[in-house]
């Protein structure tokens, strides 16, 4: 799957003020490629991954382009499916249910759309390609925080994603369980999984094929 990204520009307006965060970003990123976006906090990498996902509407003129598909065109309805069946997320928080155990945390998306012991089955499956057998039974509270962020990254996999969306997901882990993550991320990527990464961290803003660098061109203005 082919995303292309066309003049996007993303204006937040809230109490009475305007403020431009996102101005004129323009990419591709071709089937299989991992595209890494950097910048300082606050200049907007967030709010793009959440543009490129159809999760925040963006302005007018702005083009979001998956294969011949463009999101602004879409339904909420058609936005939806087109999510659960080609994206998958990652976030630094990890974002796991404290309530679940992680076989149920992986299942969850997929639980109301197929039959029950299908997604078990491709729950446990996955859970095992991140070494995380030995953990079904396991709530998130009892793992540590790079074994979360695996349980995370076997969620995101359950609905087979064409392109992994990373919100810094390494952001909270110590060296050896950065390196884990980025292993299996990579490994991923190499089996055809495109990849968009967030990252602050020097060590990881040449991974994959483009960067991107979003400066902090905010302008806020006071609306009329
Ligand atoms: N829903 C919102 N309404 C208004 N302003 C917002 C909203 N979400 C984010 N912002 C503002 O937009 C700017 C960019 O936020 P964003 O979270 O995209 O940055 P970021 O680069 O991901 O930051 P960080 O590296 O700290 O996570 C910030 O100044 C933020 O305050």
């Amino acid at each position: 799957m082919k995303l292309e990204v066309r003049n996007l520009s993303k204006t937040y307006r809230t109490a009475g003020r305007e403020l431009k965060v996102l101005r004129n970003i323009n990419f591709s990123l071709k089937e299989g490629e991992w595209l890494t976006v950097i910048g300082r906090s606050g200049s907007g990498k967030t709010t793009l991954l959440k543009c490129i996902a159809g999760l925040l509407s963006v302005d007018e003129g702005s083009i979001i382009r998956y294969d011949h598909w463009s999101i602004q065109d879409g339904k909420e309805e058609e936005l939806q499916a087109f999510r659960r069946e080609n994206l998958g997320f990652i976030y630094q928080d990890y974002q796991l249910f404290d309530q679940f155990r992680c076989e149920l945390n992986v299942m969850l998306p997929l639980l109301p759309f197929e039959k029950k012991e299908n997604v078990r089955e491709k729950a446990r499956s996955l859970l095992e390609k991140v070494h995380l057998s030995d953990r079904l039974e396991h709530f998130p509270h009892q793992l540590s925080g790079g074994e979360k962020q695996r349980v995370a990254i076997a969620r995101a996999l359950i609905n087979d994603p064409k392109l992994l969306i990373c919100d810094e997901p390494t952001g909270n882990l110590d060296e050896r369980s950065r390196d884990e993550i980025i292993e299996l991320l990579l490994k991923l990527n190499n089996e055809g999984t495109s990849i968009i990464f967030v990252t602050h961290d020097r060590d990881l803003m040449k991974l994959g094929q483009q960067t991107l660098q979003l400066k902090e061109s905010m302008i806020s203005n006071y609306l009329q």
